[in-house]
């Protein structure tokens, strides 16, 4: 049985992770050894297993060296410091982490196994160790448009995201929450006069809004009753971070270093908890009917879901309140656009912490196991 070592279980993604792992049954399969940078000593997490260990510290190398296998949730501060040291210690174990710091390295291998598993089985061939998940918007799109990207068809994508606060982290989540408090509370009595004046009430909103006592140390400006239209670091060339990765981690999941599909959009983070929503215009590589092209996307995986285009079932099947907290994939309001018969629309929903985050890391720790 191979020693797993985990770091990161405690926080939002590796919670999410610990949850899968269990309604998997998981942990039966592995010898688990829990670490953590802040609470080494102190009891691991229940497991339904006997003799896992107490917490090890997460920066003691010589224990993270007896891990067969490390998967780290903690983010990429922790990576940095840790696993170069750790490499060049001599440790030749099979690494799994959520963070971004390595996937663009030429040593690592970008996971989402229902649609790159033979880039997967190909590096694990040639003794590739470092497996590092995709970003969440990136493996979002890609599950939904599997079908799609497996047959070639796509010759570009603008993907335009609404990003849930989630990916930003536990913190925005909760400023997230506090700011609607605070939006509803300065007019809960106007609202429960069904004569008071809508227009008072927005005035009143936006004065709260704007406020210096409105609660945005971690957004650094309101999201709720607005949006912000940026995610993650400013680029030179003029992209977020969060856009530059759509094109350069797709491609790099896809294997396809050589013929790179072009991919751009801007990315928003809107007031959603931790489901992403993407509208995607796509250019087909030829004109083929709207039905194949639903029928190639609902076959494509397990988790996808075409939704009809039509109003109530969008309204109903593709939101992130439909889908949080679950696997599935919807995509829809699928048709052909004004511009040419191979322009095509597709909306999608996913959640950003599990197959944006935890469902590909610990499917990769699955098929080691197969090994
Ligand atoms: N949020 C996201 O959408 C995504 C995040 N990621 C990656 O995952 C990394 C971790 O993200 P996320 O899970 O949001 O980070 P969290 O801030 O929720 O957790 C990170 C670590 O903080 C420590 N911690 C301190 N106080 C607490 C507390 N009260 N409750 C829980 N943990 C606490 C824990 O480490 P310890 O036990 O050592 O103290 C925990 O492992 C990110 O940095 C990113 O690299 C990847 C994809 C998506
Ligand atoms: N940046 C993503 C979340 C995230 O953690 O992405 P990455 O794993 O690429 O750093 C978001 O804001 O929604």
């Amino acid at each position: 049985m191979k020693r797993v070592g985990l770091i990161g279980w405690r926080g939002m993604v590796g919670s999410v992770l610990m949850q899968r792992m269990q309604e998997e049954n998981d942990f039966a399969d592995i010898d688990p050894v829990f670490f953590s940078t802040s609470q080494a000593g102190q009891p691991a997490p229940d497991v339904g297993k006997a003799d896992v260990p107490a917490l090890k510290d997460a920066f003691d190398l010589d224990a993270l060296r007896e891990m067969d296998v490390i998967v780290t949730c903690q983010g990429g501060d922790y990576t940095s410091k840790v696993f170069g040291p750790l490499r060049e210690s001599g440790w030749d174990g099979y690494w799994i982490d959520a963070a971004s710091t390595l996937r663009m390295a030429d040593h690592s291998v970008i996971i989402l196994d229902p649609v790159n598993r033979n880039v997967i089985d190909d590096a694990l061939s040639r003794g590739v160790k470092d497996y590092i998940g995709g970003n969440c918007t990136v493996s979002l799109m890609m599950l939904a448009l599997g079908g799609l990207l497996e047959n070639d068809l796509i010759e570009w994508i603008s993907p335009m995201t609404y990003q849930a606060a989630s990916g930003a982290g536990a913190q925005n989540m909760r400023e997230l929450l506090n700011q609607m408090g605070q939006l509803h509370g300065n007019v809960a009595d106007l609202l429960a006069d069904p004569g008071s004046a809508i227009l008072e009430i927005d005035r009143k909103v936006t004065e709260t809004m704007r406020s210096s006592g409105f609660p945005t140390d971690n957004f650094g400006v309101p999201l709720a009753g607005s949006l912000i239209p940026y995610c993650d670091k400013q680029l030179e060339s003029g992209q977020s971070k969060e856009e530059w990765k759509a094109q350069s981690e797709t491609n790099k999941i896809l294997g396809r270093s050589d013929s790179p599909i072009p991919i751009d959009g801007i990315c928003v983070r809107i007031g959603a908890m931790r489901s992403h929503s993407q509208a995607l215009t796509i250019k087909l590589r030829k004109d083929i009917p709207v039905s194949e092209i639903e029928s190639l996307l609902a076959t494509s995986n397990d988790w996808v879901k075409v939704v009809p285009n039509d109003r109530e079932a969008s309204m109903e099947e593709l939101t992130p309140a439909k889908v949080t907290g679950t696997l599935s994939v919807p995509i829809g309001r699928i048709r052909k656009l004004a511009m040419g018969p191979e322009y095509i629309s597709a909306f999608t929903v996913g959640d950003q912490l599990l197959w944006g985050a935890a469902e590909p890391l610990r499917r990769m720790l699955r098929i080691l196991q197969e090994r």
